[in-house]
């Protein structure tokens, strides 16, 4: 097997051809068996932060740690095949400087087997985007609403309202565009600085909040499904699965109480011959 053979996933250089091409599909996921079922649509697999907020019920991505980025990538790695897999470096872990982030990177890199880290990138950040790069990591950048800096900003709200907001998203989709990150996430920004951003940078912008104007679009996985409860004005919900979750459990319980679950079909019973009712079952299906 030759060794472009051996790189089985969509890498950097598929997400940079798509630019002004295809749009580039991304979601994330936190877990094997979502990472599997979304896999075939995807070009990209975020392991967002957010499953801080989705999957672990903190009330911002502050909270969350290495240890979890980790153990939800490596989950993310083994239900995925095709697709790009990036992880978001956590609160605290990459601001310092860039020795501290080229660390951090490289153990999220090294433990979960991802292609690539995301960073949510002030301009501050250039130095170490073009650190961890030189080194052998792909940054994807994070610009426009970051939601780490929710206790600066006092919320989860969109930028570029005022002129000086435009300005500073700007620099720092520009600063990471030249510190060498492979993709952007845009968040939480007016159609036309979306616009703007998209044209000023030669990395694919993916938007989140921030208009078809992007070259691809990201969703919290959870939010667009109908499994989370709270969710922001961008959202498209495709599905109703806590709806679902609902209706089953509520019907089991009923069943449960009404002692109809389980029924025959579903115990286990001993025959005279030693088998089981269940195994018998299994044998004739399987026409013997
Ligand atoms: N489930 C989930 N989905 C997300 O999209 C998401 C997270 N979690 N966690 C991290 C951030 C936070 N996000 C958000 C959340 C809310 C708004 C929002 O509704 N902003 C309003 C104002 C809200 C306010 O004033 O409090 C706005 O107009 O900017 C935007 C982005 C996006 N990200
Ligand atoms: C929504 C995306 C861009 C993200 O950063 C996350 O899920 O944490
Ligand atoms: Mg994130």
């Amino acid at each position: 097997m030759s060794a472009q053979n051996q790189i089985r996933r969509k890498t950097v250089r598929d997400i940079a051809q798509a630019k002004g091409a295809t749009p580039i599909v991304c979601l994330t996921a936190y877990d094997a068996p979502m990472a599997k079922m979304m896999d075939p649509f995807c070009d990209l697999i975020l392991v967002g932060d957010s499953v801080g907020m989705v999957v672990h019920g903190l009330d911002s991505t502050v909270g969350v740690s290495m240890e979890m980025m980790i153990l939800h990538g490596q989950a993310v790695m083994r239900g995925s095949s095709q697709a790009m897999v990036v992880v978001d470096m956590p609160f605290g872990s990459y601001e310092t400087n860039p020795d501290v982030a080229f660390l951090n990177a490289a153990r999220i890199m090294k433990e979960t087997g991802c292609q690539a880290i995301k960073i949510e990138s002030g301009e501050y950040a250039a130095g170490a985007v073009a650190h961890m790069v030189e080194r052998g990591i792909p940054v994807m950048a994070h610009v426009g609403l970051r939601p780490q800096a929710v206790n600066v900003d006092g919320g989860f709200r969109a930028k570029g309202r005022s002129d000086i907001e435009r300005k500073r998203v700007m620099a720092e989709a520009k600063a990471a565009d030249e510190a060498g990150c492979f993709a952007m996430v845009v968040e939480g920004v007016a159609e036309d600085l979306a616009e703007e951003i998209t044209k000023a940078v030669s990395c694919p912008t993916i938007g989140i909040g921030a208009s078809v104007s992007c070259d691809g679009q990201v969703l919290v996985t959870h939010d667009m499904i109908g499994m989370f409860d709270w969710t922001p004005k961008f959202v498209r919900r495709y599905g109703d699965v806590r709806g679902e979750i609902g209706r089953a459990v509520e019907a089991y319980a009923a069943d449960v109480r009404g002692r109809r679950f389980p029924g025959e079909e579903e115990t286990y019973t001993m025959s005279s011959n030693g088998k089981t009712k269940q195994s018998r079952i299994a044998v004739k299906k399987r026409g013997g």
